[in-house]
């Protein structure tokens, strides 16, 4: 792995005893987004922590830009900022009062950035946290992050909360933070509409193993969705078949090396494919 890598992640271990982030291995490199998808338990949110040094890991190593996260604990915290899918602020405390103890907290504070991002997302300056919607306080979270100026934003399940419009707009300002090449962000969703959007690289973790990961784009132009009779999937090499699914009226599969199945099965209609399917036929194939 090289230094232009924001986040490097290799054979990261831990283990609760019943469940296990197993030897997992990936890299954001500078200038993109990393989608973290995965069901419910997967390890998304371990990944995080492990990362933030929130959890001790087992085995494996982790850097930010080159730096280990563990001897150089105190340089990637400044370097980093999360957004975790719960508030960080106390409900007594106001976005103003938020502001007077992160500027004085956060070396790269940007004032002004922090009002223009408040203006935008339109929450009152002195209203207290307690009194803000789901949605408002995810906005004040992600105002707070970005305005403590980070090269790297570590997001767990972060949009959730919001409505599309607002989550377009938040959207944008990850890709105008990664067009920076020295930022980076790496995104957990279940929205994998939102990753389709603005992930460059796809990583998904199943039952605490990566199963799937590379460049957005190469994935869905890998894979493909098949649906055909019993009898033209039964004609298949299995080899290409990944979570094939059946019921009375047809068959459904996801096909690997969609060019080299259209050549050898011409006759068969291969479709395009979403996130959501890459994610639903994996599991189905794991549990066939
Ligand atoms: N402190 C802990 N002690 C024991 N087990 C834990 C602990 N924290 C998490 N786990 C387990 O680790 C597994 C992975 O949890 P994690 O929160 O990383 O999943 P996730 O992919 O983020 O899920 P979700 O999408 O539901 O947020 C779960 O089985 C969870 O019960």
């Amino acid at each position: 792995m090289n230094y232009e890598n924001a986040i490097e992640i290799e054979h990261l271990t831990k283990d609760y005893g019943s469940f296990r982030l197993d030897d997992v291995t990936l890299a954001v490199p500078g200038g993109t987004i990393l989608g973290l998808i995965g069901e419910n338990g997967a390890g998304k949110s371990t990944t995080i922590k492990c990362i933030l040094n929130l959890v001790r890991r087992d085995a494996g190593e982790i850097r930010i830009f080159g730096m280990d996260n563990r001897k150089e604990e105190r340089a990637v915290k400044e370097q980093v900022a999360v957004v975790l899918d719960e508030c960080p602020f106390h409900e007594l405390l106001t976005p103003h009062m938020v502001e007077t103890i992160l500027s004085g907290a956060c070396p790269g504070w940007d004032s002004k950035r922090f009002h223009s991002l408040l203006g935008e997302f339109e929450l009152p300056e002195k209203k207290l946290v307690k009194e803000f919607s789901r949605g408002m306080k995810m906005k004040l979270s992600i105002a707070a992050a970005l305005a403590r100026n980070p090269r790297v934003l570590l997001l767990d399940e972060a949009t959730s909360g919001l409505d599309p419009v607002v989550r377009d707009r938040i959207l944008e300002l990850f890709l105008d933070f990664v067009s920076d090449e020295t930022h980076a962000v790496l995104l957990s969703s279940h929205i994998t509409s939102d990753l389709e959007k603005a992930a460059d690289y796809v990583a998904y973790l199943h039952r605490g193993k990566l199963v799937l990961q590379g460049a957005k784009d190469e994935l869905l132009d890998e894979y493909g969705r098949l649906a055909c009779t019993r009898g033209e999937m039964d004609r298949v090499d299995p080899a290409f078949l990944v979570g094939r699914r059946e019921s009375a009226f047809q068959c459904e599969a996801l096909v690997r090396d969609k060019r080299e199945f259209r050549r050898r099965y011409p006759e068969l209609a291969v479709d395009p494919v979403s996130l959501e399917d890459l994610m639903v036929f994996t599991v189905r194939g794991d549990r066939a």
